[in-house]
């Protein structure tokens, strides 16, 4: 029989898991269970929603079957099974959910950080096996079939012999080394503790035989060994539970068995609701950012059910972009189990069940906010941009859900506030809402027309987040109070003294000035916000420098340019020498102002149009 090989993903993986110095092997059992039920989830809602198929719910469950003698441990379950094509597909290669991404720069050196991760599902098993067999017999197929392998090098498929629909996996557990016990998952008592631990909400009955020592019939002294089937789990799920019978450890429990991260959540938030439509559900708010939230690849939704059969794996719909990072599942006996996807779209209930999730999520953040502000700057660290890009898409529609979950940073208190904090701190001649945007903080802090605006004892929000002007955009307003940004040309600061008194040599400098830059700037002005500097840019409209910046960065990039006011502190030393050269000499009047130009297109973090050129020009006055 022709050995396959693994793709090269997998093989690595393989690798890793075979030699894994992972403390937690247990949670292969864990795995195996979890898709255990998820093919007999498959196949009961198969038998749910088809009227041709008759079903008994005794006829699903799982089982776990110890052969000491053989060192083998089976898992087997009644569920969905696999064809000879799904067995290629699933198990010849990594999850198929897109979780592992083998890029470079993920590599790791041991097995921990992938376990931990990811997942990994299936492969675990090889933790603790030297081979595992698979055999299996998928709905509606005639043929069953074996799939085994004995670690990295591959894996044969051949046909098998067997009865009924489902799966059989089967391990050869490895022989204990000295660090290592492997015949502890050969122990009944051993493997019910794990059972209990991880798998106990399993909504099918995790079966396995039990010994105990009863008296013998007949008998009134003397006992024998017998082995019974029982079943081990609760199987009530856990969202059906009572929340006052739960602990935190249950609910992190449940976190990581349904691999929703692999860190302990932020916060869960649990719900039954008993309305219009009932319906329970348990929230998380993840405790890190997943790996690929900010990409294209991530996919929002929650799981959701109907009277505890799974009908989705992700239901986009419950929950809107802004809140996608939440994980956790719903399930409501109002749905019906027929319903198709194209139909849930517009399910009444569905909508109606999103609704009040949103509006949970939102109360829970805020009192999160109110009442454990470390947390909630860890959860803002981490989602933040994804609110603030809520404030901004589909117009601007979701503001007044969002505005009050913002946190920017503030150059009084030099850490995160919220927008209420900063409003009702506002000085009583205040009239804006002041911010400052660029890269890093550091860089506001010295940028001139802060300066100017601390000078005059205002509080400036600090946007470094290429989002942030954005959203302040959208918001316009806060509580009635506008946002201004410092680099406007028009702050209203100091009764409008900013534009001193002129000369008329001056206006003419300033028009040979606006010659020289035109088509660069909109126009050239004096300015009393600079003290130290000679000059800096302003700008003037809807579109800012920063965001110019942002979207020149963008894959077709629109090009669009905002409009620039080069603004020149006429107490300035500079000024002189400009002056000067107006009344004796052209070209350097031409030389001073493309170099102070420059100097504020540097200082803003703008490219400069020629470095050469301007080099040059350095050279030059040198
Ligand atoms: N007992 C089983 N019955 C039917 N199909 C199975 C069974 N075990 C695994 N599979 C199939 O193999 C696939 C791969 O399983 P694996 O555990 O590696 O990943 P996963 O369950 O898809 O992802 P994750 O473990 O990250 O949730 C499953 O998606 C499923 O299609």
């Amino acid at each position: 029989m022709e050995k396959k090989e693994f793709r090269a993903e997998s093989k690595r993986l393989l690798d890793l898991m075979i030699n894994s110095i992972y403390t937690n092997k247990e949670i292969f059992l864990r795995e195996l269970i979890s898709n255990a039920s998820d093919a007999i989830d498959k196949m009961y809602y198969k038998a749910l929603t088809d009227e041709s198929l008759s079903f008994n719910k005794e006829d699903y469950f799982i089982r776990i079957n110890v052969d000491k003698e053989n060192r083998t441990l089976t898992v087997s379950d009644t569920g969905i099974g696999m064809t000879k094509e799904e067995l290629e597909d699933n198990l010849g290669i990594i999850a198929q959910s897109g979780s592992f991404d083998f890029k470079k720069e993920n590599e790791v050196k041991d097995g921990f950080d992938i376990i931990g991760q990811f997942g990994v599902g299936f492969y675990s098993a090889f933790m603790v096996s030297d081979k595992v067999t698979v055999i299996t017999k998928a709905y509606g197929d005639s043929n069953a079939y074996k799939w085994e392998s004995e670690g990295a090098d591959g894996y044969t498929i051949d046909l098998a012999e067997k009865e009924h629909t489902g799966t059989d996996i089967i391990l050869k557990l490895k022989e204990n080394t000295e660090d290592e016990s492997y015949d502890e998952y050969l122990e009944e008592y051993r493997l019910q503790g794990i059972i209990k631990r991880y798998s106990d909400f399993i909504r099918y009955p995790i079966k396995m035989d039990i010994t105990s020592n009863k008296l013998k019939e007949g008998s009134e002294d003397e006992y024998e060994e017998v082995k019974e089937e029982k079943t081990i789990n609760s199987m009530i799920p856990i969202w059906r539970k009572n929340k006052n019978e739960l602990t935190d450890e249950d609910y992190e429990k449940f976190y990581s068995e349904k691999h929703f991260g692999f860190e302990k959540p932020l916060k869960y938030i649990h719900m039954s609701v008993d309305g219009v439509i009932r319906y329970d559900a348990i929230l998380y708010i993840p405790g890190e950012t997943p790996y690929d939230f900010y990409t294209k690849e991530y996919e929002k939704g929650l799981e959701l059910y109907s009277s505890g059969v799974l009908i989705m794996n992700k239901c986009a719909d419950l929950l809107p972009d802004y809140f996608g990072f939440v994980k956790g599942i719903v399930d409501s006996e109002d749905l019906s189990l027929n319903i198709s996807r194209e139909m849930l779209q517009h399910d009444r209930q569905l909508k109606l069940i999103a609704k009040k999730i949103r509006e949970k999520i939102k109360d829970e953040l805020l009192n999160l906010l109110k009442n454990d502000r470390e947390k909630y700057e860890k959860f803002f660290e981490n989602f933040g941009k994804q609110l603030k890009f809520g404030v901004y898409s589909e117009f601007g529609m979701n503001r007044d859900i969002l505005e009050d979950l913002l946190l920017f940073y503030s150059s009084n208190e030099k850490k995160l506030i919220t927008l209420e904090e900063y409003v009702d701190r506002m000085k009583e001649d205040q009239k804006y809402i002041y911010y400052a945007t660029g890269e890093s903080i550091q860089r506001i802090d010295k940028l001139p027309q802060v300066d100017f605006v601390k000078e005059k004892d205002y509080e400036i929000l600090y946007l470094t987040d290429d989002v942030d002007e954005f959203a302040i955009k959208v918001l316009t307003k806060y509580k009635e109070k506008e946002f201004k940004s410092v680099s406007s040309s028009d702050l209203e600061l100091d009764n409008e003294s900013e534009k001193e008194e002129k000369q008329d040599d001056d206006e003419e400098l300033i028009n040979s000035m606006k010659k020289i830059l035109s088509g660069k700037v909109k126009d050239v002005r004096f300015t009393k916000k600079l003290k130290d500097h000679p000059v800096y840019l302003a700008s003037e409209g809807d579109l800012s420098i920063e965001m110019e910046k942002v979207l020149n960065q963008m894959p077709n990039n629109p090009n669009l340019k905002a409009e620039k006011i080069l603004e020149i502190n006429a107490n300035h030393n500079v000024y002189n020498r400009l002056k000067s050269a107006f009344e004796n000499d052209e070209d350097n009047l031409e030389l001073y102002t493309n170099l102070l130009y420059n100097q504020a297109l540097l200082i803003e973090g703008l490219p400069i149009e020629d470095p050469v050129e301007f080099t040059n020009n350095i050279w030059k006055l040198l």
